[in-house]
């Protein structure tokens, strides 16, 4: 079953084209990792997917959902999409537990028990338990985002974006950070589409690779293959760019 459908999709700034004849499909359960230059849109390309940026051109399909139709529902697709970004945006005057549990009580009505123990499970697995009840200004940049993680499987998404997750944190941050998504990614079967920059991430967690150049899909293979030997000059150039920074 497929869990995202690109069709011909078109996406403009005003005159800009950002998005250029994107063709994808995704299955559910599938890890997919969005690599390329900065500016070649793969934050606009994410971003469509929940709807935060519309398309112009083409149709777009998200778990059921024809994004393509101006009448359909962003609340309801969203409620099974999750999305993890560069900023976590906790809230500031509630503590970690707090921060867990506000959506699925606000939006599920989820009971209050069961609330905190999901909540406390998800502390667990994120490794931040006894942070519990600390508030966010007292937490480092990674645990932040760790929390913003257990934040958005709180909601117990269908598919799970992630846009540049590590690129805000301090580089000693970043592992525990990607080790989460990692377990995130390996144990839960979700469906992930993550766009990062962590290359070695990428070729250990991802089973597909996306390349992206200039509003393009370039190369589009199974992460293996991509690493070993990418297609194009483009990529390789990329690539060998960044594995000697
Ligand atoms: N809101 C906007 N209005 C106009 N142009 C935009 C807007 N958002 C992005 N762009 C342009 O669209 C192009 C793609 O941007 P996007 O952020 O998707 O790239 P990216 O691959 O995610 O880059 P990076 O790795 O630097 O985050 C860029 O040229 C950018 O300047």
């Amino acid at each position: 079953m497929s869990m995202i459908e690109f069709h011909d999709v078109q996406k403009f700034y005003g005159h800009f084209h950002a998005l250029h004849d994107i063709n994808l499909e995704i299955d559910e359960g599938e890890t997919v990792v969005l690599i390329g230059p900065s500016g070649s849109g793969k934050s606009t390309l994410v971003r469509t997917v929940n709807g935060l940026e519309s398309i112009q051109k083409g149709k777009l399909i998200v778990n059921g959902h024809d994004l393509s139709d101006p009448k359909t529902n962003l609340n309801i697709l969203r409620s099974d999409v999750g999305m993890v970004f560069q900023h976590f945006n906790l809230y500031k005057n509630k503590d970690v537990l707090e921060n867990i549990m506000l959506a699925p009580r606000i939006v599920s009505h989820m009971p209050e028990e069961e609330n905190k123990k999901q909540a406390l499970d998800l502390l667990d697995m994120v490794g931040l338990r006894k942070w519990a009840h600390n508030m966010p200004s007292q937490i480092s940049g990674g645990q932040k985002q760790r929390v913003a993680i257990a934040r958005t499987l709180a909601m117990r998404p269908k598919l799970i974006l992630y846009d540049e997750p590590t690129s805000a944190l301090d580089p000693e941050m970043i592992d525990d950070v990607l080790q989460v998504m990692k377990r995130v990614t390996t144990e839960s079967g979700m469906t992930s589409l993550i766009v990062t920059h962590e290359m070695g991430f990428a070729k250990e967690v991802a089973n597909r690779v996306i390349f992206m150049d200039q509003g393009r899909i370039v190369e589009d293979d199974d992460s293996e293959s991509f690493f070993k030997q990418p297609k194009t000059e483009r990529a390789q150039q990329f690539l060998s760019k960044i594995i000697s920074h």
